[in-house]
């Protein structure tokens, strides 16, 4: 039996108050509580453990010291914040977390008043926060905006166009930058070594202590308690630093293990700022947790573990994950033809990149979490006759939009687009669906657009993409595992534009994009031995359409079903267009389309989320009976 984690002081703790009104003295056990607490609670749950991990004493801190929910303190991403969600009302539901109905892995201004503003993605939390900063000025208010940032968040565009914002308006915002020389992987980028300059001190004009110099930004009322704590710390003002050219007064760096600095600290600049403050704080990612501290990945994320051992649970695969074979696809394609090169947003394991990565170190570019510019760069090298497939993740790729139109699409440019995690993602919710993809980049002129409806089907993608250099090209593929099909050694070159029959029927066409098609089959099994003849198509592309295989189905069939799991105005949203352009309406065909739902679907198992949308091979059965009329049928599908 294990034993019960002791935690007596954490557990007088409801909500800041009750931290609040603690000692300081006591503050280190409640740090060494909640630590433990949250390696109990992410070993039951799996999720993000080694950002919180590391922000756990800030987190004391930042509470301490600010006022919440008055005083707002943004979590840039989100994915570090559960030890905030324990210390604000939300401890007796942590074992939810990230499953139906429980706690998002991420801030949610609908799940509490502790947090001002919901996050995921990168990068936002200087722009919200000056926001908030902005909009309390104006209605003559006094609470504290404290954006906390990581330094992997910190390359990304967002974060400089939100500085130089707040510089020039000179609002009163703390920003803390959370150093913890890590990204998801170590972080890429310049900026990463000017950070690591200024913690190790080498990059220092002159040295100043930080009492004199937080002296002169905070008045004469400086706590004799930083002096003291300066002493210890190795932490110093610097002059003429990025941030301070930007308008920032750059308090740092100082240790984020040791409440005793960041106290103190906290609270004079809570007391006495005028304008926007940058605290340089260096923590480390999985602090106190020894398997953490000795991963590679710090534990970013994690499934289910053992809390002695750090062994992580692993499901048995009976497939192998697409994106692993989207990476050794490429390979393959890479060994054969020197012009392909890979590029990741920061996201070299989650893409499989980094596999391509060990294998083609040269041709390999990661470039932070940017993926604006990720996409013009490919784009660049496009125009030089590189063949850029750019990895990017379908809800991360909404980042780079314009790039996208303008500086690839309107130049026919030949950039591959690897969409992973297109589809539903479970756990990280509706912030990381990959839902639109299809919707942002079919209605682009000249793209092409394909989903794969297997692993098989990835590697043909994938050869296709190589090829293919008429303009820009994206293939979609889930997050998870294949279906276990056989894999060719190497993929073959589909036409462009051509689907293809996986089962012949006569009475109703399912016509599947992705690997919906799956489910496709077994509700056309279930649909033939209701007495319906089904056909199963793959239409492998939303764009170009192939037309000829529509027009084919349309006017043998009676019923039309298109599957894909996307949002409104993707694959079904073509091929009504096309039906009706076409005439192909005109005669009572009964068409329907089955699509991801109109609204933000929250964290689930992938299976519920699929029935839930209708998705499922029942959800397919009931459309189909629906649609002839077969009520009864349709209810008990
Ligand atoms: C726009 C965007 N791109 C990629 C990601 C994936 N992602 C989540 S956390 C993370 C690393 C963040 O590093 P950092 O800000 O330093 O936080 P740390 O995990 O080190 O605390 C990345 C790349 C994301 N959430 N948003
Ligand atoms: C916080 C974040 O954005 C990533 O850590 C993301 O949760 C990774 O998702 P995958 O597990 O699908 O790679
Ligand atoms: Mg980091």
């Amino acid at each position: 039996m294990t034993a019960r984690l002791q935690t007596p002081l954490l557990d007088t703790v409801k909500v800041p108050a009750d931290l609040r009104a603690l000692d300081e003295t006591q503050l280190p056990q409640l740090a060494s509580e909640l630590r433990s607490d949250l390696i109990d609670i992410v070993s039951q749950t799996g999720g993000h453990l080694g950002a919180g991990l590391g922000v756990v004493e800030l987190t004391v801190a930042l509470h301490y010291v600010f006022d919440t929910p008055d005083d707002r303190i943004i979590w840039d991403v989100g994915h570090q914040a559960y030890p905030h969600k324990i210390l604000t009302g939300r401890r007796d539901r942590m074992r939810t977390l990230r499953q139906e109905g429980g706690l998002s892995g991420f801030t949610k201004r609908s799940e509490s008043d502790y947090d001002p503003f919901g996050a995921a993605h990168s990068s936002t939390s200087i722009s919200a926060g000056l926001g908030m900063a902005v909009a309390r000025d104006l209605a003559g208010g006094r609470n504290n905006v404290i954006s906390v940032i990581g330094d992997g968040a910190m390359s990304a565009g967002m974060a400089y166009e939100a500085m130089n914002n707040a510089g020039a308006l000179d609002a009163r915002l703390i920003v803390i930058l959370n150093d913890n020389d890590m990204s998801i992987a170590p972080p890429a980028g310049a900026m990463s070594g000017y950070l690591a300059r200024l913690a190790s001190g080498r990059a220092y004009q002159g040295l100043r202590d930080i009492g004199k110099k937080l002296t002169s930004y905070l008045g004469t009322r400086v706590d004799r308690a930083i002096t003291r704590a300066v002493e210890h710390a190795r932490g110093y003002v610097t002059g003429g630093t990025l941030f301070e050219e930007m308008g920032f007064y750059h308090i740092g760096p100082i240790d984020g293990h040791n409440l005793e600095h960041l106290v103190p600290i906290l609270r004079n600049v809570r007391d006495n700022g005028t304008g926007p403050v940058l605290i340089h704080v260096v923590t480390q990612k999985g602090k106190g947790y020894a398997p953490a501290e000795a991963a590679a990945d710090k534990y970013h994320g994690v499934n289910k573990f053992d809390v002695i051992t750090g062994a992580q649970a692993k499901a048995p695969a009976n497939a192998p994950a697409y994106t692993k074979v989207f990476a050794d696809s490429l390979m393959a394609e890479a060994r054969e033809d020197e012009k392909i090169v890979a590029v990741t947003a920061a996201m070299p394991s989650g893409t499989g990149l980094d596999l391509f990565g060990q294998a083609f170190p040269k041709r390999t570019f990661d470039v932070g979490i940017a993926e604006q510019h990720a996409v013009t760069f490919a784009a660049g090298m496009a125009t030089e006759g590189y063949k850029p497939f750019v990895a990017i993740y379908s809800t991360f790729l909404q980042r780079a939009y314009d790039q996208v139109v303008h500086d690839v699409a309107i130049q026919k440019l030949p950039v591959r687009f690897p969409i992973d995690r297109a589809g539903f993602v479970g756990a990280d919710g509706a912030t990381h669906c990959g839902a639109f993809d299809t919707t942002y980049l079919a209605s682009l002129p000249g793209f092409v657009v394909m989903a794969a409806a297997d692993e098989a089907e990835l590697r043909h993608m994938v050869r296709t993409a190589a090829v293919y250099d008429e303009g820009p090209i994206a293939f979609r593929y889930p997050r998870g595992n294949g279906v276990g099909v056989d894999l060719p050694e190497r993929g073959s070159v589909l036409e462009i534009g051509k689907g293809r029959v996986v089962r012949e029927g006569s009475k109703v066409a399912l016509v599947s994009f992705g690997t919906r098609l799956q489910d496709c089959l077994l509700a056309a099994e279930e649909l033939g031995a209701a007495g319906l003849s089904t056909t199963v198509a793959d239409a492998r592309f939303a764009k170009p359409l192939d037309q000829d295989l529509l027009r084919r189905l349309a006017r043998s069939h009676e019923v039309l079903v298109t599957v894909e799991e996307g949002a409104i105005g993707g694959f079904a949203a073509h091929v009504l267009d096309f039906l009706a352009r076409d005439g192909l309406l005109d005669h009572g065909l009964k068409v329907r389309t089955l699509i991801l739902p109109d609204e933000f679907t929250d964290h689930a198992k992938p299976e519920k989320m699929y029935a839930d949308a209708g998705l499922d091979s029942a959800g397919i059965v009931r459309t189909v009976f629906a649609a002839l009329g077969r009520l009864e049928q349709a209810v008990r599908a």
